[in-house]
C-alpha cells in the first residue's frame, strides 16, 4: 500500500483526487438544477475543457491527478464490490421491489465501466428496458430511478484525508448523499487503498470536506452551517482525537446559507501562516475551540475572532489574513465566483480562477503566485479550485526548529 495524507493545506501537493465532469451533468435541466445544486446549465464539453485545463496545471507543477471514475471502475472489477455497489444504490424506497429485483439484474450484467456510469449519470425512468410495473406506470417517465451526482465534480466534500486516515464524509444535502458510498467503496476495496483505516462515514453525523481545513499538523478548523452539523462537528472532533489526528478542532460557525455554504467559500489557506478571507466575514468570523481532556469528555472554549483562536491553537504570533481591501460589492461578486477557494499546490502558490482578478491580483501582491485556470461552466456548480480537488498526498510541511 502506497502511503497517502495529508496534514496541511499547504505541503506540497502530491497526489489529487478529481472528478472530471462527465454524463451526470448533461442531466441537469431547468426544472432539476436547484435540486440538484447547480445554478446554471452547464455547457459540458467547455466544462471539460476547462478541467482538463485545471488537472494540466496541476500535473505541469508536478501533482499526479487521479481520477474518481478510473477508481471506481478499477473498484468495480471485484464482484464483491459490484454486489455492493448495486445493492446500496438500489436501496432507496421509491423503487419498489419489481423494478429494483430487475434493475439488480441490468447492472450486474454491466461491465464496470457502464456499471461507473450508471452509479455516476444515474438511470431515468423512460431508459428502462423492463421491470415494468406499478412503479413505472405511476412515476412520470423522467423520474430518475437512481439519481445523478453532477456534484461529483466537488472531491474535497465526499472524502477528505487528515495524515494517514481518510475521512469519509455524511452529506447533507439529500443529492450529494449516495456520492460517499462511493468514496467508500474506492477506499476500502480499491488495491491502491486496501488497509487505509477510515474515520467517520456517511451513516454519521453531516460533515463535509468543504467545511474542513487542516490549519496546521494537529489543528482542524471545521465550518458549521448548511451543511456540517453542530453534532457533526462533535462526532468529528472525538473521532480526530482519538485517532490522534489533531488535538484541537476549531468549530466555526459560518452563516446558514448557500453564497457560505462551506468555510472554504470564504477562507483558504495559501501559506503556512496566510488565509484569503471574504472581507465582508473577516470581522465578524469566531471559532470555539475544541479539545480532549484524556477522559473521553471535550473540553469547549468560549468563542473567540477566528483569527486569534487559529493563530493560538497552531502556536503562532499571527494568522496573517491576506487583506484582498476589496469595496463590499466587488468582495461579494468574487466570494460567489469562489475567490477565495484557492488550491494551495505549494506553500505561496495557489490555483485560482482567472476571472477574479482583483482577489487574485491582491494575492500576488502578498507574494502568493497565482495559477490561473478558466472556470466559466465549472463554476456554474459553486465551487472553485479547491472543492473540486481532494488532496490525497501532501509532503508534511517542514517541523521548524
Ligand atoms: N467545498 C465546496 N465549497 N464545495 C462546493 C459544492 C457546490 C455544490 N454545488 C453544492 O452545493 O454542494
Amino acid at each position: 500500500m502506497a502511503t497517502h495524507g495529508a496534514d496541511s493545506e499547504v505541503g506540497r501537493l502530491q497526489t489529487v483526487l478529481l472528478h472530471r465532469p462527465g454524463n451526470e451533468l448533461k442531466r441537469l435541466t431547468p426544472r432539476n438544477n436547484d435540486r440538484l445544486l447547480f445554478d446554471g446549465i452547464p455547457w459540458v464539453a467547455r466544462a471539460q475543457e476547462e478541467h482538463d485545463g485545471f488537472a494540466e496545471a496541476l500535473r505541469g507543477r508536478g501533482v499526479e491527478v487521479l481520477y474518481l471514475t478510473d477508481l471506481l471502475a478499477e473498484t468495480l472489477a471485484s464482484d464483491d464490490a459490484r454486489n455492493h455497489a448495486i445493492t446500496t444504490a438500489l436501496a432507496g424506497l421509491h423503487l419498489g421491489d419489481t423494478l429494483r429485483t430487475y434493475l439488480a439484474h441490468f447492472l450486474a450484467d454491466a461491465s464496470p465501466a457502464e456499471l461507473t456510469d450508471y452509479l455516476t449519470a444515474g438511470i431515468r425512468n423512460d431508459e428502462v428496458r423492463g421491470g415494468f410495473g406499478i412503479v413505472t406506470s405511476l412515476l412520470s417517465h423522467d423520474d430518475f430511478l437512481i439519481d445523478p451526482l453532477p456534484n461529483l465534480l466537488f472531491t474535497r466534500d465526499s472524502s477528505v484525508w487528515v495524515r494517514d486516515r481518510v475521512a469519509v464524509t455524511s452529506l447533507a444535502m439529500p443529492a450529494r448523499a449516495r456520492e460517499t458510498q462511493l468514496t467508500e467503496l474506492i477506499y476500502t476495496q480499491h488495491p491502491r487503498f486496501v488497509g487505509t483505516r477510515t474515520v467517520h462515514g456517511w451513516h454519521h453525523e453531516h460533515v463535509e470536506g468543504g467545511d474542513v481545513l487542516l490549519l496546521a499538523p494537529g489543528v482542524i478548523a471545521v465550518g458549521v452551517g448548511e451543511r456540517t452539523t453542530p453534532a457533526g462537528v462533535e462526532r468529528f472532533a472525538r473521532q480526530s482525537f482519538d485517532a490522534g489526528l489533531a488535538h484541537t478542532v476549531l468549530a466555526v460557525p459560518i452563516t446558514q446559507e448557500r453564497a457560505t455554504m462551506h468555510l472554504d467559500t470564504v477562507c483558504t489557506m495559501v501559506d503556512v501562516d496566510k488565509i484569503v478571507m471574504y472581507p465582508n466575514v473577516a470581522d465578524s468570523l469566531t471559532a470555539y475551540a475544541v479539545t480532549p481532556t484524556g477522559d473521553g469528555t471535550l473540553t469547549v472554549a468560549d468563542a473567540e475572532p477566528f483569527l486569534v483562536a487559529a493563530a493560538k491553537a497552531m502556536e503562532i504570533d499571527t494568522l496573517h489574513q491576506i487583506d484582498t481591501g476589496l469595496d463590499p460589492v466587488t468582495a461579494e461578486r468574487e466570494q460567489w465566483d469562489d475567490g477565495n477557494n484557492t488550491l494551495a499546490v505549494a506553500p505561496r502558490v495557489a490555483v485560482a480562477y482567472e476571472r477574479n482578478v482583483e482577489t487574485n491580483a491582491r494575492l500576488e501582491e502578498a507574494g502568493i503566485e497565482v495559477v490561473r485556470i478558466a472556470g466559466s461552466e465549472l463554476g456554474s456548480g459553486r465551487g472553485g479550485p479547491r472543492c473540486m480537488s481532494c488532496p490525497v498526498t501532501r509532503e508534511p510541511l517542514p517541523v521548524e526548529s
